[in-house]
């Protein structure tokens, strides 16, 4: 285990030293960066096991990534799956359970290289929306892969709107049985992952119809494939979608049912039940069969998608410090890219987002944590917070994480658009996740339409004590501050109550303009939906800017619980300076619109953040290497922890298939092509 080199190397012979370049940017560190991992892994004894898994995965051949990048489509399927297979195995030898710490360690090893992952969206839906004797059953049975199963609730014609999905799912009390029915080509399910060609089962929703009458979306256990020989069972159809933008090896699927029946136990019955007769119960409200969509967005944050901008900012910053172009002086030697302040301002701001949303994440999930058993005994007081923080931080984690890793990849030039850079693969899954468990926009709506409640609810009763408190994220809407920000130099905008101020005083004027414009519209007799949309972009931007607020805050909490590890915590207060001030200046119009800042403020906050760069940029790569990502996980032939950038993507390319095997173009088409004029020469 000894040196860093040693444990996250691939083993190529010219990682036994340490490229000069990269080396000479980690001689003096000015903080422990192995106690930076350690916070980051929330406990020593953290890193200690995620790294003992590590060298587990990365140790077994199964597992190696070497050939993934010239894999066809399929080829990188099966991999994918035979990597997932092995993992279980394996996992079962060691007594890793599915949810077991170690469990995780090795998913976030292989990310992107396993399948068969929506079976934890499945059993998210199965823990969140099932009864606990079927909680008790589903469960261990994917627990133990006895079953397979997906997450299957969008459609052709709809995703959004589940309101408007048509799947059917109609009681029929005479077998007490549902019959799941696709009533359309439009109902057909699209899109779910593993479904294509990997699943056994499907968690399916669906508009339950008793007797007639329809009850909205629940969801309903249904096999898919036989568990004897993988064939479709009878009613079923189902396949691949086909190619898609990434994720090549992920089988996302179709599946049509004809009028296939399933037993009344298998609709999930936490917060609805169909009782033999038909009568149906409603245990809790309209949209309790939502919260495994809320459980996954709060899982995916820190598990699925702030990985790839954490593993993108990796790679372009290693790579900044090997590569070298053009000169600084013209007397000088090439200088490191890095060293360029455009460069600089492209990722550093990067690399402070990637620390902000690890404790944005962190937070969130505890507040999930402290909330989810409540709302699974119906007591549903925390859920409209919990929802709309969840779907407005999702929102903004997967769009800062979508841009940043693109920007990564842009900024290390023709070599990030090589996929042997890792980052065209980074780019495309985070774009996913802009996609995936509710589009953003939408997500950001539904923040906003909380945000205008509960500025309506304050406006009601301003100044009085309101009954019960408000939920602890929008507090600040009872309390406005003040109305000019009181900054005179540079250095006052290093400030974090100053900037968490400033950016509590844009979300706050945004929330209350377009709550104004919406009031305006509708006393003017536009009736309240036409105004909801006629000013959606505007609460679209309060949405966005409340979540920058919640950002800035919960990293400067994070930071200020630091105080026992000072030299961290100047590090990473640098950090949350820079994420804050980047924010007001690339919003700066907002800060300006009612001059809460003045033109020569937005000057000074510029100033502050360009003289943080440089601050910065020396601790880089230590604050890049904190990240602990193993060579083998990030598979980037520029991000490697030695730095040999050069050597490793020729050794790379010269594996591609393309230079192992005879031209087949060259006998049909290039010769003819060349000899075609030679009787003319
Ligand atoms: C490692 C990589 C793995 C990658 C795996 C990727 C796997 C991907 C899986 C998927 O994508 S699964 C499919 C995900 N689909 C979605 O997320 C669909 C998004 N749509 C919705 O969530 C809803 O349709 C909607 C946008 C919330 C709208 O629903 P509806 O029209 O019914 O509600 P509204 O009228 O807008 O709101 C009514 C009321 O309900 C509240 N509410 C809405 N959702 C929730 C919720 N989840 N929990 C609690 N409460 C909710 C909403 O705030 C409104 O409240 P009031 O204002 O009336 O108080
Ligand atoms: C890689 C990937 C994996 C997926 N995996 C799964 C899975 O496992 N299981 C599953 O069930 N689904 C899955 N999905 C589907 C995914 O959840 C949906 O695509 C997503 O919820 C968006 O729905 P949509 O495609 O209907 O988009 P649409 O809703 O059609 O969105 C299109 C546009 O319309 C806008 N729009 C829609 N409604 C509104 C509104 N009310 N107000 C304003 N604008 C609106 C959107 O902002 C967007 O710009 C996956 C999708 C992808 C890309």
């Amino acid at each position: 285990m000894g040196s860093p080199v040693h444990r996250v190397s691939l083993g190529d012979t010219w990682s036994r030293q340490v490229h000069p370049d990269i080396d000479s940017e980690r001689c003096t560190p000015p903080f422990s960066v192995e106690r930076l991992t350690n916070i980051l892994d929330r406990g020593v004894q953290n890193t200690v096991l995620r790294r003992k898994v590590e060298s587990i995965i990365q140790g077994d051949p199964v597992f190696n990534l070497k050939d993934h990048y010239f894999m066809t489509q399929d080829e990188q399927y099966e991999a994918a799956v035979q990597k997932k297979f092995h993992l279980e195995i394996l996992a079962r030898h060691l007594g890793w359970s599915l949810d077991s710490p170690e469990r995780n360690y090795a998913e976030r090893a292989l990310s992107g290289y396993a399948n068969l992952n929506l079976q934890g969206i499945a059993m998210n839906a199965i823990r969140s929306l099932g009864s606990d004797e079927q909680i008790a059953k589903w469960v261990q049975l994917c627990k133990n892969f006895q079953i397979i199963a997906t997450y299957a609730q969008t459609e052709l014609g709809h995703g959004t709107n589940l309101r408007g999905l048509e799947t059917e799912a109609t009681y029929d009390a005479a077998t007490q049985e549902f019959v799941i029915h696709s009533p359309t080509m439009t109902a057909t399910k699209w899109w779910p992952g593993d479904l294509g060609r990997s699943v056994t089962h499907a968690v399916v929703l669906a508009q339950l119809i008793c007797s007639g009458v329809q009850h909205g979306m629940h969801a309903f256990i249904v096999p898919i494939r036989s568990l004897q020989d993988h064939t479709p069972l009878p009613g079923i159809t189902v396949g691949d979608i086909g190619p898609k933008m990434g994720l090549e090896p992920v089988d996302n699927g179709f599946l049509r049912l004809n009028h296939v029946r399933v037993p009344r136990e298998n609709m999930l019955s936490r917060f609805a039940e169909v009782l033999p007769d038909g009568t149906y119960r409603r245990l809790g409200t309209a949209q309790s069969n939502y919260l495994a969509m809320l459980m996954t967005r709060v899982w995916l944050l820190s598990t699925g998608i702030l990985p790839y901008l954490q593993k993108s900012c990796v790679i372009a910053v290693r790579y900044s410090v090997i590569r070298h172009q053009s000169h600084l002086r013209p007397s000088d030697p090439e200088a490191k890219i890095l060293d360029y302040q455009t460069q600089q301002q492209k990722l550093l701001p990067q690399l402070a987002m990637s620390y902000a949303f690890h404790f944005l994440a962190t937070s969130l999930l505890e507040f999930f944590h402290s909330s989810f058993n409540a709302i699974l005994n119906r007591d549903f007081s925390l859920l409209p917070e919990l929802h709309a923080l969840s779907s407005g931080m999702k929102a903004m984690v997967s769009d800062f994480c979508a841009q940043g890793t693109e920007i990564c990849r842009r900024a290390c030039g023709g070599h990030g658009y090589s996929k042997l850079s890792g980052l065209p693969t980074l780019v495309t899954q985070a774009i996913a996740s802009c996609t995936y468990e509710g589009e953003n926009t939408v997500l950001y709506l539904q923040l906003a339409r909380f945000l205008m409640k509960i500025y309506l609810q304050v406006q009601l009763s301003p100044g009085s004590t309101p009954q019960k408190p408000l939920p602890w994220s929008v507090r600040y809407l009872a309390t406005p501050g003040p109305a000019r920000c009181t900054a005179q130099t540079a250095a006052h905008f290093l400030c974090p109550d100053l900037y968490t101020t400033a950016w509590a005083h844009v979300s706050f004027r945004l929330i209350k303009d377009a709550v104004h414009h919406t009031q305006t519209l509708m006393r003017s007799g536009v009736d309240q939906h036409d105004a909801w949309n006629q000013t959606a972009v505007i609460h679209l931007q309060a949405a966005k800017a409340h979540c920058y607020y919640i950002t800035v805050r919960s990293f400067k909490e994070a930071v200020e619980k630091l105080d026992n590890e000072p030299a961290i915590q100047q590090v990473l207060r640098c950090l949350c300076d820079l994420y804050a001030l980047h924010g007001i200046l690339t919003n700066s119009g907002d800060f300006l619109h009612d001059g809460f800042l003045s033109g020569a403020q937005v000057d000074m906050a510029r100033t502050a953040f360009l003289d943080l760069l440089p601050l910065i940029r020396k601790d880089a790569i230590f604050l890049t290497d904190a990240f602990d990502f193993t060579d083998h996980c990030l598979n980037s032939a520029l991000g490697c922890y030695d730095g040999h950038v050069y050597e490793r993507l020729f050794e790379w390319a010269k594996k591609s298939p393309a230079n192992n095997k005879e031209n087949p173009a060259y006998g049909k088409y290039i010769r003819p092509l060349l000899q075609s004029w030679r009787p003319k020469l």
